[in-house]
């Protein structure tokens, strides 16, 4: 039987669900999946460190009391000595879920290369990696003969990278357009229903959805990052966010809000990116009031939609979760499935010279 032992940098929302279904339903997993996972090291800004290479007791971590820290445990410390617990650490696999930060990416673009050069895969659902260091994280991880898995950073558990990358060679894709943000389309959908913008955002912090900083989900920096992750996954294009113009949710009244009601429309965040005649890529993110026959005008609550343009098949949609702590949590789980799936083919990649 194999065993992927892992380490959780950032034990939030979505670290913290995974803990719990490995916690909870690791033994249907393993005879499921045909391996065990086990969590050996973790890291957390407010926690501190922990580090036990025979397993952490999962139910021991999840009770601590709000204001406690991993000092008291053996293997634990106050301080969350990330750089030294991702190069020494005895997993197999680390698992990146620390905030986004989406100027510059780190300190998780740090983290995933120290992981990488120290011959650990990586899993993450951070946007910043993937949109700002995507490129040179991957060819880290063929240096190293390790694997990059990132699902979760676009439509949270939703498989979108992986069904755009594995099912639709042979087809030119045009464009891809889509609702891309839990957050923004849940909050627009509680302002349609009568809640101010603060209780609105309010709710979707308790419900796991929003970033620490929400801005982020309703000024479209967050969609930008995605964007620039479909567009140069899917599209092949070489983009930045400079290159994507922005505009959020701020440019869009309460009053715009009902008038578009009145008018059987419905204001959507939109991330697009196409491909243009002469080959460029033009991408942006902006608020559209669309009418309610539109495919994307009847996509609610936390769940997101991505249309890609294709020759042919025509437009092929995906609609699922955005956002949500287990819904995320699924889509590192589904990495480590598909590092597993991998392990074949790297062990021959990294010993063909
Ligand atoms: N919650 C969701 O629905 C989704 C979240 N994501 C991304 O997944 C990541 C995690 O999300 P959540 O768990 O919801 O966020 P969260 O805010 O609940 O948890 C992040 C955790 O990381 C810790 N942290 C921050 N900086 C750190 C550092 N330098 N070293 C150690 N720990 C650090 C914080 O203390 C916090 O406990 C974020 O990057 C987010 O953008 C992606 C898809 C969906
Ligand atoms: N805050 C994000 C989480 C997923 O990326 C969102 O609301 O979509």
């Amino acid at each position: 039987m194999d065993r992927y032992d892992l380490a959780l940098i950032g034990f939030g929302g979505v670290n913290r669900a995974l803990a719990e279904l490995i916690d909870e339903r690791g033994a249907a997993l393993t005879s499921e999946l045909g391996f065990e996972l086990r969590v050996v090291a973790i890291t957390d800004l407010r926690l501190g460190s922990l580090m036990q290479a025979d397993g952490i007791d999962l139910s021991a971590v999840l009770a601590l009391e709000p204001g406690a820290n991993f000092a008291p445990f053996a293997g634990g410390d106050p301080e969350p000595r990330n750089e030294y617990v991702i190069r020494n650490t005895t997993a197999d696999i680390v698992v990146e879920a620390t905030f986004t930060n989406p100027v510059d990416g780190e300190p998780a673009i740090s983290h995933v290369r120290w992981a990488l050069e120290s011959g650990k895969h990586v899993t993450t659902t951070n946007k910043g990696p993937v949109a700002l260091a995507g490129a040179e994280l991957r060819a880290l991880a063929a240096d190293h003969g390790v694997r990059f898995e990132h699902e979760g950073a676009v439509l949270s558990g939703t498989p979108i990278l992986r069904l755009a990358e594995r099912m639709f060679s042979g087809l030119r894709i045009r464009g891809v357009q889509g609702i891309l943000n839990g957050t923004s389309n849940y909050v627009l959908g509680r302002m349609e229903a009568g809640l101010s913008l603060p209780d609105a955002v309010a709710e979707a912090q308790e419900l796991g959805y929003a970033e620490a900083d929400p801005t982020a989900d309703l000024e479209g920096s967050d969609v930008q990052l995605k964007v620039v992750i479909l567009a140069n996954e899917v599209l092949g294009a070489d983009l930045t966010t400079a290159d994507v113009s922005r505009r959020g949710l701020s440019t869009v009244s309460a009053a715009e809000i009902a008038e578009a009601q009145r008018q059987g429309r419905r204001w959507k965040l939109i991330g697009d990116a196409h491909r243009n005649d002469d080959g460029s890529v033009t991408a942006s993110v902006a608020p559209v009031a669309l009418p309610l026959d539109h495919p994307l005008a009847g996509v609610s609550g936390a769940t997101n939609a991505v249309a890609f343009d294709t020759d042919l098949l025509g437009t092929v949609a995906v609609s699922g979760p955005g956002a949500g702590r287990v819904e995320t949590a699924y889509a590192l789980l589904s990495d480590v499935i598909a590092i597993h799936a991998g392990r074949g083919a790297l062990i021959g990649a990294a010993t063909d010279v």
